[in-house]
């Protein structure tokens, strides 16, 4: 074993799992091909195999680690560890404590521990751990886990501790080429901190091509890693109000010449209007709900809009987000009404989970149940009191905690990718006069980062490529200079007219005209 500490790139972790192979592969054949596609460490995990033989598969497993210059681990066995002079061990909670492993192991052994609770990690930190690994983030058929899922939001609370520290973190459990890109994304806490590989075994060893299913991963992590920071908007551009509406305004006429296909599990109140406002917008709607053409539809479509009115199918919500995130679409998240039952609040913990939101748009009281906040109450769909004391603020860590776009709608709406935010005080009170004005706004919003992202060129590391902090400001747009063009038509004389007159001023647009009118600041926050 290595007397100082070598420096280890923990990007594509491969745990062995020998049981997993398809039939007729070989072992050894196996792990030369993940090896040859990419994979930067591996840990040799035999449960119930007795110590001679693990200890001829460790030796050979070693040789072709070498001959790689990737490191090996031995899972929990550190007599088959210091037999071969691995590089390090990996240990479970109910294992040897790190404290005993470290004694036995020379000083530059690596440890790594398993970790299923911030607690977890804080003491494998104590005890001078280099690296842990935590989950389960999904489920898994790999392995009994009996801890809870975390999900993709858990992993930025259980790498809390390793703050400030150079402990270095891999998720574990259910880890995919397809979801790996949204678990990467899910755990950048706000301090930028995040996770430095991904752990699988089925995902690689089960492969009958385990070395093209090794560069998939490899070239996912590694897109995700050289490209910072992992937030859907341009971030360190100096945006500037003129810059925004320059940008918002081109994105009409790109509407009209891609026509996006924009699906949307929408309420049953708003169907017919969010479905018109889209075709007026110069885009197509696809209203499906069946988790089962997922799939299918996903492949088709601009961008997804998700909008919790009136909750048909949790499943077809899941698996939409889950099919757009795979294809690189973006996904515009509409919580409506999420504080009114612990259903709905249940139901958006498990979408925000499982895949990442592009955009969040909500109300107050909206936003304030997905921040589990205080600060607002809702009553029903609409938000009641004041609001927020200081709603940029609260738009910006928001964005942050979440990692997307957050869209607070409200008299002055706020826009915020975590690092800028934008106050816009467009709109005409009609709009509260009709129902479902926020789910048009959340259409509005869906159709325009489909624009955006289908004028971008695809990025490997991004889940989206595109500005959608520019496309959700030119979402909000749409729908508030549309209100304002409408509510002065003399043909409109209240909100049964107004409506029509909407939908009709939606469709004529121009960019100058909302250059002209916008009414956009950056605020500093
Ligand atoms: C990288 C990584 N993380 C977690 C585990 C799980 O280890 P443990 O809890 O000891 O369970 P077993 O693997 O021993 O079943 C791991 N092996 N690797
Ligand atoms: C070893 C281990 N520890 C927690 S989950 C797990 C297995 C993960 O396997 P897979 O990547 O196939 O889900």
């Amino acid at each position: 074993m290595a007397e100082s500490k070598r420096e280890i790139d923990y990007s594509v972790y491969l745990v062995t799992g020998r049981d997993l192979l398809p039939p007729g592969k070989d072992y050894l054949e196996s792990l030369e091909e993940s090896l040859r596609g990419g994979v930067t460490i591996v840990q040799i995990r035999e449960k119930t195999t007795e110590t001679g033989e693990f200890l001829e598969v460790a030796r050979r497993s070693q040789a072709l680690c070498r001959k790689f210059n990737v490191p090996i681990l031995i899972n929990d066995r550190l007599d088959i560890a210091l037999a071969i002079g691995a590089d390090g061990v990996h240990i479970g909670q109910t294992d040897m404590p790190i404290a005993v492993a470290k004694a036995l192991l020379p000083p530059g052994a690596i440890i790594g521990m398993t970790c299923n609770t911030p607690a977890h990690v804080a003491q494998a930190v104590k005890d001078g751990a280099d690296y842990v690994g935590v989950g389960p983030v999904f489920a898994t058929q790999t392995k009994n886990v009996a801890s809870p899922m975390l999900g993709v939001r858990g992993l930025q609370d259980i790498l809390a501790p390793l703050e400030g520290t150079n402990v270095k973190a891999v998720a574990i459990a259910g880890i995919k080429y397809t979801n790996a890109l949204q678990c990467l994304y899910g755990a950048v806490r706000p301090s930028g901190l995040g996770l430095d590989g991904l752990a699988v075994v089925s995902d690689i060893v089960a492969s009958h091509e385990p070395e093209a299913a090794a560069r998939k991963l490899a070239t996912v992590v590694h897109a995700f890693k050289s490209t910072i920071p992992h937030i859907f908007s341009l971030s360190q551009h100096p945006y500037t109000s003129q810059y925004i509406k320059e940008n918002a305004a081109q994105l009409f006429p790109a509407i009209r010449r891609h026509g996006p296909l924009v699906q949307q599990i929408t309420n049953t109140v708003v169907t017919t209007q969010s479905a018109n406002a889209t075709l007026a917008l110069g885009a197509s709607p696809i209203m499906a709900n069946a988790p089962q053409e997922m799939a299918d539809i996903s492949k088709a479509i601009g961008g997804l809009l998700i909008n919790f009115g009136t909750i048909q199918s949790l499943d077809g919500m899941i698996e939409a987000g889950k099919h757009a995130n795979i294809n690189r679409k973006p996904v515009v998240f509409d919580p409506v009404g999420v504080g009114a039952s612990q259903y709905r609040r249940s139901s958006a913990n498990s979408l925000l989970n499982t895949w990442q939101a592009t955009v969040i748009k909500g109300n107050a009281g909206e936003l304030a149940a997905i921040a589990n906040s205080q600060e607002v109450r809702a009553k029903g769909v609409d938000s009641v009191g004041q609001g927020f004391k200081n709603p940029a603020l609260f738009v910006r860590d928001l964005a942050r905690r979440e990692r997307c776009i957050v869209v607070l709608s409200g008299k002055t709406d706020y826009v915020s990718d975590g690092t800028t935010v934008v106050s816009l005080n467009n709109g005409h009170p009609l709009l509260g006069d009709i129902t479902g004005s926020g789910c048009m706004l959340g259409t509005c919003i869906a159709i325009f980062c489909a624009a955006a992202s289908m004028e971008a060129t695809p990025e490997d590391g991004k889940l989206v490529s595109g500005d959608m902090f520019i496309a959700a400001i030119g979402g909000v747009l749409a729908l508030t200079l549309a209100s304002e063009k409408a509510a002065a038509r003399d043909d409109v004389k209240g909100s049964g007219t107004f409506l029509p007159a909407l939908i009709d001023e939606l469709g004529k647009l121009s960019p100058e005209e909302v250059v002209a009118l916008a009414n956009v600041e950056v605020v500093s926050v």
